[in-house]
């Protein structure tokens, strides 16, 4: 096992307040490998921004270590933490790029402020840009791009001072779709070619299911749940799996249930469940299903639709065939 990229230890941070104090932290274990996509995800409110900020030390926490690239952050003095910062890029949802420079000069900024000769610069840049794909956009200026090519720009930007970690705080929130496809492609890429260790904090599932191998669910400033997606996917009774293979929310007729099965295929096969399902005769129907591959695993979440008089009957059947099912309405 190589050593964590990120590693945190028992991190907390809680905010005075009069009254009760506000525990945005609440000892959080962390452990991000090389070259890995971490996701973060949580409901508003459950420490997500608190993480990042603390993670960067822009916010001190208040216990507990933070470990960047084999260099323990939580204990250096202000100065020194300044060119620590330089490990870690940061990918912001809004770029907030300087108008009045070109898109060359926004990406050659950071290269500045740490002191980069002026011929390195421009070289640097020019490979900067022609990584996010931008090479011919040097000489424009951000009011003449589009969403996802400020992205891009950001994302030039972050790398310019070759950080160990990209730290991306809901990168794609404010773009479409198909930009949002192309800008966590570009990420992938870039972790693919610069071994880049990359942390995103994100509200949105699709993020995590498109990009991520592995991901952390967040409440209430704690770590809920935690794994490789190809884990957490075929666990059963995950919420992260819950919410990465939703199904949809069904009208439910007067005395009738809603039993819930999930499984993935690597335990049981899908005729199994269907024969099983198929046993409890015409009263119960599959009324909802998702039947998917996800991090290289094919799972399955199924909604039955039966008379309440048979819900024990499907439990017994479902559970003898090896999947897990549970009444959910
Ligand atoms: N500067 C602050 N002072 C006091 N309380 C704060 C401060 N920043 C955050 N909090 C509180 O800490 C908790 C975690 O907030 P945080 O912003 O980290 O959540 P979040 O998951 O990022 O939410 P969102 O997705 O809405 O941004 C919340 O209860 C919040 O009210």
């Amino acid at each position: 096992m190589t050593e964590p990229q990120i590693q945190l230890r028992a991190l907390r941070k809680i905010y005075p307040a009069k009254g009760a104090d506000v525990v945005a932290l609440d000892g959080i274990d962390l452990d991000v490998p090389r070259g890995a996509i971490h996701g973060i995800v949580g409901r508003s409110g459950a420490g997500k921004s608190t993480l990042i900020r603390c993670l960067t030390l822009l916010e001190r926490p208040t216990s507990g270590t933070v470990t960047i690239d084999g260099q323990e952050l939580s204990g250096l003095p202000e100065a020194k933490l300044r060119s620590a910062r330089r490990r870690i890029g940061m990918v912001f949802q809004h770029v907030n790029l300087l108008d009045s420079r070109t898109i060359a000069g926004n990406v050659a900024y950071p290269l500045e402020i740490a002191g980069v000769p002026r011929a390195q610069r421009a070289s640097r840049v020019a490979e900067l840009l022609e990584l996010v794909g931008l090479a011919d956009r040097a000489d424009a200026y951000p009011a003449e791009l589009s969403g996802g090519q400020m992205q891009r720009v950001g994302i030039a930007r972050a790398l310019a001072t070759e950080p160990a970690v990209l730290l991306c705080d809901e990168p794609t929130s404010a773009l479409d779709s198909a930009t949002t496809r192309q800008i966590l492609g570009l990420i992938r890429d870039l972790r693919d070619r610069l071994g880049i260790t990359v942390l995103i904090i994100t509200h949105e599932m699709a993020v995590v299911r498109e990009i991520c191998d592995s991901v952390t669910l967040l409440g209430h400033g704690k770590v809920v749940e935690h794994g490789a997606l190809g884990d957490v996917v075929g666990k059963y009774g995950s919420h992260l799996a819950r919410e990465l293979i939703p199904v949809p929310d069904l009208p439910l007729g007067v005395e009738r249930s809603l039993v819930e099965v999930a499984y993935s295929t690597d335990d049981v096969a899908t005729h199994v469940v269907l024969a099983a399902v198929a046993a409890l005769g015409t009263d119960a129907e599959i009324a909802a299903g998702t039947i998917e591959t996800l991090a290289g695993r094919r799972v399955g979440r199924l909604q039955i639709d039966l008379p309440d008089d048979r819900v024990e009957e499907a439990l017994s059947r479902l559970h003898s065939a090896g999947v897990h099912a549970e009444v959910t309405r």
